[in-house]
């Protein structure tokens, strides 16, 4: 563990609150890293290693990861790239509770991509992406209804997506699919980027929401979180 300044303890107690914090410092609040199938996103099938880093400012209702908003070991930057380096897999994810909270993610980050990487973050769309490093693949959520946690998104992040980027939608209901395609339609969402739309796990049937995507007549991809079919991590 490194030693902290009181700066780094202030920061650390702003992310403990829930709260982003700026201060730059070499290490990162970290839950774990692990190597698995991507579940999710575009990337879903392949060989990834995930970081997840510790702490989420939402509370989502239905979150599968919880573990993730207390505690984390204070790791330095240095010793998660040496870790994935071993790992030896080019792709990587960072992850959360909500990466976006430390600062740091930047510099780890964009040290990754200029190891040649391939780097995708998870974000929860409730904190500012426009600092992130344009060599990142942006997977972007906006909270539903259901989530409790609607009043977070900040609509402002959709203008900052790449093409290439993903908007997801966890749905929990047909309310939240009704409400989803609203707010597709409300911010242009599918003129920014790719769109997923994914059941709450266990929850929503996911023929019904096949058959609702495919109703609807849009561009709309249906993410299933393969590695809880598979159930590894
Ligand atoms: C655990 S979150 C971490 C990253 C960030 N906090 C966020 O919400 O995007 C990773 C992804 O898992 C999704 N997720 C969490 N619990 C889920 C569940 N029970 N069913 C389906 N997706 C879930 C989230 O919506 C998010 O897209
Ligand atoms: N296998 C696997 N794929 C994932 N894709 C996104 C995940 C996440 O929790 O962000 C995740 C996860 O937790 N496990
Ligand atoms: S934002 Fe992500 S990590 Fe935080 S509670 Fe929601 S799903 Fe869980
Ligand atoms: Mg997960």
């Amino acid at each position: 563990m490194a030693s902290t300044t009181p700066a780094e303890r202030a920061a650390d107690h702003a992310i403990e609150r829930g709260r982003p914090e700026r201060e730059e410092r070499s290490w990162l609040r970290l839950t774990e890293i692990f190597f698995s199938i991507q579940g999710e996103s575009s990337f879903a099938g392949l060989p990834c290693t995930f970081v997840r880093l510790s702490r989420c400012n939402l509370r989502c209702t239905w979150c599968d990861t919880t573990y993730s908003f207390k505690g984390g070991e204070r790791t330095e930057i240095d010793a998660i790239i040496a870790r994935l380096d071993e790992i030896g897999c080019k792709v990587v994810e960072i992850t959360g509770g909500e990466p976006l909270l430390q600062r740091p993610v930047h510099t780890l980050m964009t040290r990754l991509c200029d190891l040649g990487y391939t780097v995708l973050i998870e974000t929860s769309g409730s904190l500012d992406i426009s600092p992130i490093d344009p060599r990142v693949h942006v997977i972007m959520d906006l909270k539903a209804p259901g989530s409790g946690e609607v009043d977070k998104n900040l609509y402002a992040n959709i203008a900052h997506l790449k093409a290439s980027d993903e908007v997801k939608i966890v749905l929990q209901d047909r309310a939240d699919f009704d409400w989803a395609i609203a707010t597709l339609e409300e911010h242009d969402v599918l003129n920014h980027a790719h769109v997923i739309f994914s059941p709450v796990h266990g929850e929503l049937n996911s023929h019904e929401l096949a058959n609702w995507i495919l109703e609807s007549g849009q561009q709309i991809r249906l993410g299933l979180q393969i590695h809880k079919f598979l159930d590894v991590e």
